[in-house]
């Protein structure tokens, strides 16, 4: 066997806050492999992706290149020793092209090379990526994002490729073609890193895996020797039954909002909306599906009043009837990332004049009610005091879903709402949105999970370039029934083969 590029050599990382989010954890990286990071949410996945790059240093042990320690102060001593990492929130620059964005981290010679077109469609070609160099990034769908952002990881000669959760913004079908790419780039010898919570995923396209559990190594081998129900019980120290359907059951209730021939107009990358007609009732689940940029954002946009129809209208069946939001974008929509945990799961009571004393706030009872919500959604934290930015991914997600689910609201309209929870969160969260239809709440759940909309919704509407081209309920509830709506007459194509078109 050859040698590893990378090693982790018995690490340890506590933060300033005293928090130990590593202990003691030993990780080789070896070329063309693809290896898979699993574990709970808050296991320490991205604190140990963070030290591979250069963002944080261990506490204790080391990182060791050719046998050799190296010191990772920042992440550009990281990249000049081969490292690229693509992180979950891009770092492009949306309004300049493809080249553009290529050429502003190209380093040395690379800058040169990739200063015309047909050099830059070549390096990109090495890749199976076929995107016009011209291309504006903010123009293009996600999943041509991302590919862009990994080929800006790639630019400088990278050996070591580490990717934070890539595939929760994919359809299954852009899924398939991530990993082709990466095998792509493990074929020309780089070792690449995954961080993902789907195991499935992981059993199909990776070659070796890890999981962490609270900070320490709790199992790691061949994929090829280990089965899904295993890997599941080592990252979450039991078994999860996800297979049962948590929606179709139930009788819908009266009609609580009512979507109107609603158009909005095309935008710069939107499609905007056209002739959206959409009623929702009482006790009942509404899926919505589609591929990314389809509509779906614009939907959200209207039912959370951000955004006024050129035509039609929104009715709600009373003035009684009132709305909680899950956005899809935690970090700008979601949260105040210097705000307390309490503060941000209590916000909209505290906005209403609610926990106040004497004309100030009562922190006393804001402390009590968060303790019982962190505990009621098992958000792992420090302390309800800490700040929501010291929180992992998916902690910091279930915030912004207990938030929307303790205002006992007559509608939920939520929005990838499990994006970056693991298994077991993902889980809990599903079933509190179906508890919640049981008890009468409309529930309208907008994903790009398939899976989980079949599961959880009683009907599913398809989205595609800004119109509602299909409704199915019951037995064409399927992937493929689904997937078809969701691509017919589409123009971007991501083939599994890993060819991009665009
Ligand atoms: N800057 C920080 N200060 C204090 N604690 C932190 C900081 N960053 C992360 N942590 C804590 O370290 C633990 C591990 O976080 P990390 O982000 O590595 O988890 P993760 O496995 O990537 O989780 P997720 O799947 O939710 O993204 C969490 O409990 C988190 O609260």
């Amino acid at each position: 066997m050859s040698s590893p590029l990378i090693e982790l050599d018995h690490v340890s990382k506590r933060y300033p806050n005293g928090f130990v989010a590593l202990e003691n954890v030993s990780l080789s990286l070896f070329p063309g492999e693809i290896h898979a990071l699993l574990g709970e949410n808050g296991a320490g996945k991205s604190t140990l992706m963070n030290i591979l790059y250069g963002v944080h240093e261990p506490s204790a042990g080391g990182v060791l290149m050719g046998g050799r320690q190296v010191i990772h102060r920042r992440p550009a001593d990281a990249i000049a020793n081969g490292i690229g990492m693509v992180h979950q929130h891009f770092k492009l620059v949306a309004p300049f092209s493809v080249a553009e964005n290529l050429a502003l981290v190209a380093r040395g010679a690379q800058r040169k090379t990739l200063r015309r077109h047909a050099e830059i469609r070549a390096f990109m070609q090495r890749y199976g990526v076929d995107l016009d160099p011209n291309a504006i990034v903010g123009h293009l769908p996600l999943a041509l994002q991302q590919r862009v952002e990994i080929l800006k990881a790639l630019v400088n000669d990278t050996r070591v490729l580490l990717l934070d959760e890539p595939s929760t913004i994919l359809t299954p079908v852009e899924i398939r073609a991530l990993y082709a790419t990466l095998r792509r780039i493990t074929d020309r010898g780089t070792a690449v890193a995954v961080v993902t919570h789907n195991v499935d995923e992981v059993l199909a396209h990776a070659d070796r895996y890890t999981v962490l559990r609270r900070g320490k190594t709790n199992g790691s081998g061949l994929t090829a020797a280990c089965s899904a129900e295993q890997l599941v019980e080592k990252i979450v120290g039991r078994t999860v039954s996800s297979g049962t359907r948590l929606g179709a059951q139930r009788l819908a209730g009266g009609e609580q909002l009512n979507i109107q021939g609603v158009n909005v107009r095309p935008g710069s990358g939107s499609p905007g909306l056209h002739d959206i007609n959409l009623s929702l009732a009482a006790r009942e689940v509404v899926g919505v599906a589609g591929v990314e940029g389809n509509g779906q954002s614009e939907l959200f946009a209207l039912l959370a009043g951000e955004s006024v129809p050129d035509s039609g209208e929104i009715q709600r069946s009373d003035t009684q009837v009132t709305l909680a939001l899950v956005p899809q974008d935690r970090h700008h929509e979601g949260l105040s990332l210097d705000l307390p945990v309490s503060h941000n799961l209590l916000y909209p009571d505290i906005m209403q004049g609610h926990y106040r004393r004497f004309g100030l706030l009562d922190h006393s009872a804001i402390a009590q009610r968060a303790c019982e919500m962190i505990t009621q959604s098992d958000i792992r934290t420090h302390s309800h005091a800490s700040p929501a930015r010291s929180l992992s991914g998916g902690n910091q997600q279930k915030i912004v879903v207990a938030r929307a689910m303790a205002q006992d609201a007559s509608i939920i309209v939520v929005y990838q709402p499990t994006r970056g929870l693991d298994l077991a969160a993902a889980e809990a969260v599903l079933m509190r949105l179906a508890d919640a239809a049981d008890a009468g709440t409309t529930v309208l759940i907008i994903s790009s999970n398939i899976e989980e909309l079949i599961r959880v919704s009683d009907r599913i509407v398809v989205m595609n370039g800004g119109r509602i081209t299909g409704e199915v309920t019951g037995e064409a509830m399927n992937i493929e029934r689904i997937g078809t709506l969701m691509t017919s007459g589409r123009s971007l194509s991501l083939q599994g083969a890993g060819e991009v078109h665009v």
